[in-house]
């Protein structure tokens, strides 16, 4: 970009950094930043960083380009607010600061995961030319649409915008992340960029990670962008009777009824074994009549229909069976206060002598347990390829922040230790990326029901690999931040929100202790009878 396109209405004016030299007062200031002129006479007093600052010698009527961007991230100058100080540019010189365009892939090393690394210089067997343009084109509708809509939501908290909503419908995108199969069926695809027989889960990856990248430092909006969907829609596709299907799937995936998955309880957490919530027959056997509660609903306080899992009779996993319960008499929730924002919608939800048609239960009497155990791998894959991408979005923002940044006159990147700490966040990413990748691939080669049989301990160990390095990762970036990283807002913004929202992604769908037992437990069940050292 030359820093003449950059000035607000027009032709740009030209001075050379003599002329910029004579306004070094309070009554006319200016200073160069990238080879453009800004006039901070106006906005002196009001600058967050203090008045005397700008004032200062080495600041006032200079080029202050390297403190400006050892301390604000580059995107402060396009903010409407300070791009309308820009007076001018510097004659016969050019901007010199690298910005990813707008919806691009970024070309910062480790950025993005290797098949999208730039110039295609790393080849990949598992993506097509369809995947790549669905990329590009996921990218550009998350740029467009969610990344705005994320930024201003994960500020006031509301519910993401019913037009962006619709654009989703529209573009079939909440069909897609339910992965490939029969509801994909006569539907066009991202304006018809795939067919919905070539749609696999290497398609289905990209928008996982693509939404979860759209508005960096805006974890609370990715789940309120319809997480409830993704996870409690899948037990009534695979698993609901044609009647439920035709009246719900319709109206939920076209955006105008919302849906959660209500497992979790205060007493119980995700041990599906422990949970009180119970649903009984009436005497004509035509109802069931519930009563309980669950916690930590994702999506519940704006849900039209919650997936739920309940007792049917005395405690044991053979009288487990999940209901789809609409909001209806005796259906309340209450929005619970979380580490992230409350876009996401999470509830406390109590059912009191709910009466739900028998007919709305999902799978058979008793046997909610396979389905909800099928359900948590679709549902641990998809937060598994979030945690695989917003890893990257912190492996961008430290080599960024490493290579601008000064100490002591040294850019922070001159420093050993904060060159072994990237070297792991950037293996953490990469190894972590390569299993997400190769069991994807076994997924796309097996049925439902083998991915339940043979890869619930594999994603199991998957997610919780991700979540551990996530978090060593977001350790390691907090230091490089140092109280950036504590703060809201400036140029830590981003690490700030994913050291303190990456504790989500190591809990929601199973704690990583508890996934870690999992994928063992079924480790020991494949052992060979007799096996000896
Ligand atoms: C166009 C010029 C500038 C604008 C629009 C601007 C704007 C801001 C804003 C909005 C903040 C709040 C934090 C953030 O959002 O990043 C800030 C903080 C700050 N600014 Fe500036 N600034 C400018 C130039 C400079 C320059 C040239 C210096 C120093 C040499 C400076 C030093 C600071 C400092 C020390 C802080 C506090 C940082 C912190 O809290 O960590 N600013 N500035």
């Amino acid at each position: 970009m030359t820093p003449a396109s950059k000035v607000a209405g027009g032709r740009a004016k030209c001075f050379t950094r003599e002329e910029v030299a004579k306004h070094s007062t309070s009554s006319s200031l200016y200073i160069i930043i990238d080879a453009c002129i800004y006039d901070l006479t106006d906005f002196l007093h009001s600058h967050p960083g203090g008045s005397n600052i700008l004032l200062s010698s080495s600041v006032a009527g200079k080029d202050s380009s390297q403190a400006f961007f050892s301390l604000h991230r580059a995107e402060l100058l396009d903010d409407s607010r300070y791009s309308r100080l820009q007076v001018g540019v510097l004659d016969d010189e050019h901007s010199t600061i690298q910005r990813s365009a707008d919806g691009e892939n970024s070309s910062v090393p480790y950025a993005e995961p290797a098949w999208l690394s730039s110039g295609n210089t790393f080849r990949s067997p598992y993506y097509t030319d369809c995947h790549r343009q669905f990329q590009r084109a996921m990218r550009k509708f998350a740029h467009e649409f969610l990344k705005p809509d994320a930024i201003a939501r994960e500020a006031d908290g509301q519910r993401p915008n019913r037009r962006v909503l619709e654009k989703m419908a529209e573009l079939n995108i909440n069909c897609m992340r339910l992965g490939p199969g029969a509801h994909l069926r006569g539907r066009k695809l991202m304006d018809g960029l795939v067919n919905p027989e070539e749609f696999d889960y290497f398609h289905e990856m990209i928008i996982h990670q693509e939404i979860s990248r759209c508005g960096p430092g805006t974890r609370g909006y990715t789940d309120a962008l319809l997480t409830g969907l993704v996870i409690g829609l899948s037990p009534i596709l695979n698993f609901g009777s044609a009647e439920l299907k035709r009246k719900v799937v319709p109206e939920v995936l076209e955006g105008k009824k919302f849906i959660c998955l209500a497992v979790t309880e205060a007493f119980a957490g995700s041990d599906v074994g422990g949970l009180r919530c119970r649903a009984m027959k009436s005497d004509d056997g035509k109802w069931w009549i519930v009563n309980g509660t669950k916690k930590w609903i994702t999506n519940g306080t704006f849900a039209d229909y919650f997936t739920v899992g309940c007792l049917t009779g005395p405690n044991s996993s053979r009288n487990f069976t999940v209901l789809l319960i609409p909001r209806t008499t005796g259906v309340k929730t209450r929005q619970i206060r979380t580490s992230y924002s409350t876009t996401a919608g999470t509830a406390y939800v109590t059912f009191d002598n709910v009466r739900v048609p028998v007919q709305n239960t999902i799978g058979r009497e008793g046997e909610g347990l396979f389905v909800i155990l099928s359900n948590f791998n679709h549902e641990r894959w998809s937060m598994a390829c979030a945690t695989g991408a917003t890893m990257r979005v912190a492996v961008e923002e430290c080599l960024k922040y490493c290579t601008q940044h000064h100490v002591s006159g040294k850019p922070l990147i001159s420093q050993p230790v904060i060159r072994g700490k990237l070297a792991s966040m950037i293996a953490n990413a990469e190894a972590y990326q390569t299993w997400l990748e190769s069991l994807t691939y076994q997924m796309c080669h097996m049925s439902y029901k083998e991915q339940a049989d043979k890869l619930a301990g594999p994603i199991a160990l998957l997610k919780m690999f991700g979540t551990k390095c996530a978090r060593q990762n977001a350790r390691d970036a907090t230091q490089m931040f140092g109280a950036l990283a504590i703060t809201d807002g400036g140029i830590g913004r981003i690490i700030e929100n994913y050291r303190r929202t990456i504790p989500f992604d190591a809990l929601l769908g199973g704690a990583e202790d508890v996934l870690a037992d999992l994928g063992v437990r079924q480790v020991i069940r494949q052992m060979p009878p007799g096996t000896r050292l």
